[in-house]
């Protein structure tokens, strides 16, 4: 069966992932986004709720998961974030299939996973692409999200493989520390070498 030449998006934290995503669906590549799914899935209503709250009992509330309690827990906690993930990453791979059955026609399509090295998703994917800044300006950037702490910076960096390994383990790199123009610039020059290169 014919399938769309998939495009792995990924980066460390604050690096542009999302920004960069919506750049691709703007040049008429279909998104698929992990966390926007996950958090669906967790929040109110969501499917994985039952399951998170009798992991960590006191994690979800009427609103869904309760972000913050829950990030603080596992992201400290090796064991307790393999436990969510459990719980999580099965679901999210079910959806997956069903967006990749749904484009079927498409020539090409973007995961947008945040962790595709870390968990391994690097083998389903055809072309790895890394958006990647500088280090002051990730830090400025995450650092000026609300709930976010130096301390929280450094436990999410800790667990997540490094910018520059991504960089050196990618097909493409994407440059997130310029302008929103240039990078956008890259993108759409990126989407029209596979296309050509899938013409072939
Ligand atoms: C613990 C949760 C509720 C905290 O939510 P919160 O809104 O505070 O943080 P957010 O999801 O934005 O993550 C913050 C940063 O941590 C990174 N991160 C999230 N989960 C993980 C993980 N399992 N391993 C490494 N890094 C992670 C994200 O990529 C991001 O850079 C949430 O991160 C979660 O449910 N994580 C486990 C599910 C998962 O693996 N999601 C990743 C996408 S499939
Ligand atoms: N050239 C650029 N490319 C991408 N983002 C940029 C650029 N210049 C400034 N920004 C800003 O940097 C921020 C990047 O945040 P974004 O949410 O896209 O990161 P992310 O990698 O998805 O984060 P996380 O891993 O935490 O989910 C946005 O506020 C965006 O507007």
């Amino acid at each position: 069966m014919r399938r769309p030449h998939i495009i792995g998006l990924t980066g460390s934290i604050g690096m542009g992932k999302s920004t960069v995503a919506k750049m691709f669906a703007d040049a008429g590549v279909p998104v698929f986004d992990a966390d926007a799914e996950v958090r669906r899935m967790q929040g109110p209503g969501g499917l994985l709720l039952p399951e998170i709250e009798a992991a960590f009992p006191g994690s979800t509330g009427a609103e869904g998961v309760l972000r913050e309690k829950l990030g603080a827990i596992v992201f400290a906690d090796a064991d307790a974030l393999a436990r969510l993930e459990t719980l999580v990453h099965p679901a999210v791979a079910r959806l997956r299939e069903q967006f990749l059955e749904s484009h079927g026609d498409k020539a090409l399509v973007l995961f947008d996973i945040p962790l595709l090295f870390e968990k391994g998703s690097a083998a389903f994917v055809d072309t790895v692409v890394v958006v990647s800044a500088p280090p002051q300006q990730q830090r400025g950037r995450v650092l000026a999200r609300k709930g976010m702490t130096p301390e929280k910076f450094a436990d999410i960096l800790a667990i997540q493989l490094p910018d520059a390994e991504k960089r050196a383990r990618a097909d493409h790199v994407i440059d997130t520390g310029t302008t929103l123009e240039e990078t956008a610039a890259q993108v759409q020059a990126l989407v029209d070498k596979l296309k050509a290169d899938l013409r072939g």
